[in-house]
């Protein structure tokens, strides 16, 4: 642990000449972010004590039952990046369309189109388990002047100019990149500041961790189900441990520090897997390839999929790059 670690703030300033676009915008976006996050876990941290925890009796456009914790995250969320000069357009897990910020000239001029699930895990709310939220962030395509369009959030996730996801745990850590690596940042709640706790992240080649919801097995296509045996055989450095909790972003964390791979396959019962391409599989696809980690949809690199639709759900196979490897020997 570093003695006198940098602030985000001091972080984003001595790291912004490195990004391709004006550094100014950089910061701003980010700073939304941080600022939403902290809101976000002010709530999280109490949930059980306020009237936050369960279902608010409406579903989303996935057929998913909302939690209350969803849509406050969803409002923070937007309402922080939609108070900045910056972003012209938003994706939400929460919402069906994509949302036009001010279609007035002034908003126009704006050049970030933001996708984001503002609460991930959400089944976990309610029983005391560490959630997320992650973050996809592009450089709209259409005219600058003109109203965002739909074409500004279909963009492959290569062309990502940043991404990343906060972690509501035992401590709260914003982890992001804008393509220069990965850095981990915690949450200090005493002083209300973010500080860089972990940086250059990397995920170990390899790893002994698997996270897959193995409730579903019998489903699964037969290659994951040889790779979960693989994953369990007594031999060499195996059985591996299985660990899932259930939230994506948790899991992802503990694998990248630890080495291990995340699976939602698609399957008889998941056509297309569970997890959105836009705002859950991209954005933690660059994150780990940023941090020498693979990410597959079990055909090819998640980050050059292209969309076709703003909630399409995508397989997701995601770590170490040598556990990523053996499961294509499999599938
Ligand atoms: O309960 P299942 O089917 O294993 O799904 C769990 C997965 O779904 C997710 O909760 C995604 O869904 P939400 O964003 O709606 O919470 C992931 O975080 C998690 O890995």
């Amino acid at each position: 642990m570093h003695t006198n670690p940098r602030t985000l703030g001091e972080f984003i300033i001595k790291n912004q000449a490195a990004f391709p676009y004006s550094s100014g915008e950089l910061s701003s976006l980010i700073n939304a972010i941080r600022l939403a996050a902290k809101v976000v876990n002010h709530e999280v941290n109490k949930a059980g004590l306020v009237d936050i925890l369960g279902a608010i009796g409406a579903t989303n456009i996935q057929g998913e039952k909302q939690q209350k914790l969803d849509v406050f995250a969803n409002e923070k969320f937007i309402q922080a990046l939609g108070n900045r000069e910056i972003v012209c357009g938003i994706v939400s897990e929460e919402e069906d369309g994509f949302i036009t910020l001010n279609s007035d000239d002034e908003k126009n001029q704006n050049k970030y189109v933001v996708l984001i699930d503002p609460l991930d895990g959400s089944s976990n709310i309610d029983v005391n388990i560490s959630v997320g939220t992650v973050f996809s962030i592009y450089r709209r395509i259409s005219p600058v002047g003109s109203p965002v369009q739909l074409e500004d959030f279909l963009q492959a996730g290569r062309d990502q100019v940043a991404a990343g996801y906060v972690i509501y745990g035992t401590s709260t850590m914003l982890v992001y990149s804008t393509g220069e690596g990965v850095n981990g940042f915690t949450l200090n709640p005493a002083i209300g500041s973010f500080y860089l706790s972990h940086p250059e992240m990397k995920f170990p080649e390899n790893g002994s961790i698997y996270s897959v919801n193995e409730g579903n097995y019998e489903y699964f296509p037969e290659g994951v189900k040889k790779y979960i045996k693989y994953c369990q055989k007594k031999e060499e450095d195996r059985p591996y441990s299985s660990r899932y909790v259930g939230s994506l972003v948790s899991d992802f964390h503990r694998n990248m520090i630890k080495g291990g791979i995340y699976m939602y396959p698609n399957s008889e019962i998941a056509n297309d897997g569970k997890l959105r391409l836009l705002y859950e599989c991209n954005p933690m696809a660059y994150i780990a390839e940023q941090a020498g980690g693979k990410a597959i949809d079990g055909r090819q690199r998640i980050l050059d999929i292209q969309p076709s639709e703003l909630h399409q759900r995508v397989p997701f196979f995601c770590g170490s790059k040598n556990m990523v490897e053996k499961l294509e020997e499999f599938i």
